[in-house]
């Protein structure tokens, strides 16, 4: 499918950010939005706090190549092969962009009452610089992101169903983002696209 693609890039202070509107046509989109979310082997992980175990405020999902692990949270996780439309996903990422990707880590907000906190993508078995390249499918949410040493720098992307998003080098040193709650609206799931470079000891 060729789909003329109108990207918009933003080149922030420390890092860039490219997104594509139209990665996915509408129907394909939405083909894809009912079929992962049904297919998906999705779980709510839970994650420790200060000694305290709490369920995170979503669903999610690791898929990858055979090997891929990573750790969350004090547990470690090995990816599940790739589903034939996450393969497809990651085809055309790899052929459109020449990213390097083994693996994706699949988001499910239920409503808008699931959401993310603020983080960054830094884990060591990220690498140095990650790139991470995220497609969104069901409603819009926004990615909202503030700079780690200057407060004032914060702003919001919004995210339609069959865009993409890629997180460019040196990003997620300098940036957080967060994916807010938002009253009265749909589920979405997001797919994002990654790169493990250690892939474990044992
Ligand atoms: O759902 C999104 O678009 C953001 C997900 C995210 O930041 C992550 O999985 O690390
Ligand atoms: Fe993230």
């Amino acid at each position: 499918m060729n789909r003329k693609s109108t990207p918009s890039i933003e080149y922030l202070s420390d890092g860039a950010l490219s997104y594509f509107p139209d990665f996915l046509t509408p129907e394909q989109a939405s083909i894809y939005f009912d079929e992962l979310r049904q297919s998906l082997r999705w779980a709510q992980s839970e994650i420790r706090l200060y000694g305290k175990t709490h369920k995170i405020p979503r669903l999610n999902a690791w898929y990858g190549e055979s090997g891929i692990r990573y750790r969350y949270s004090g547990t470690e996780f090995e990816a599940i092969p790739w589903t034939p439309v996450l393969a497809d996903i990651r085809a055309r990422l790899i052929d459109g962009f020449a990213l390097p990707i083994n693996s994706v880590l699949a988001n499910y907000y239920r409503s808008g009452q699931d959401c993310m906190g603020w983080h960054a993508d830094n884990e060591p078995e990220l690498g140095a610089e990650p790139v991470i390249a995220t497609v969104s499918l069901g409603v819009t949410r926004t990615l909202r992101f503030r700079h780690k040493r200057r407060e004032q720098a914060a702003f919001g992307v919004d995210l339609a169903p069959g865009s993409l998003l890629i997180m460019g080098p040196g990003l997620q040193q300098a940036w957080q983002h967060s994916l807010p709650k938002r009253v009265n609206t749909g589920a979405r799931v997001s797919l994002t696209f990654r790169q493990v470079v250690h892939t474990g000891t044992n």
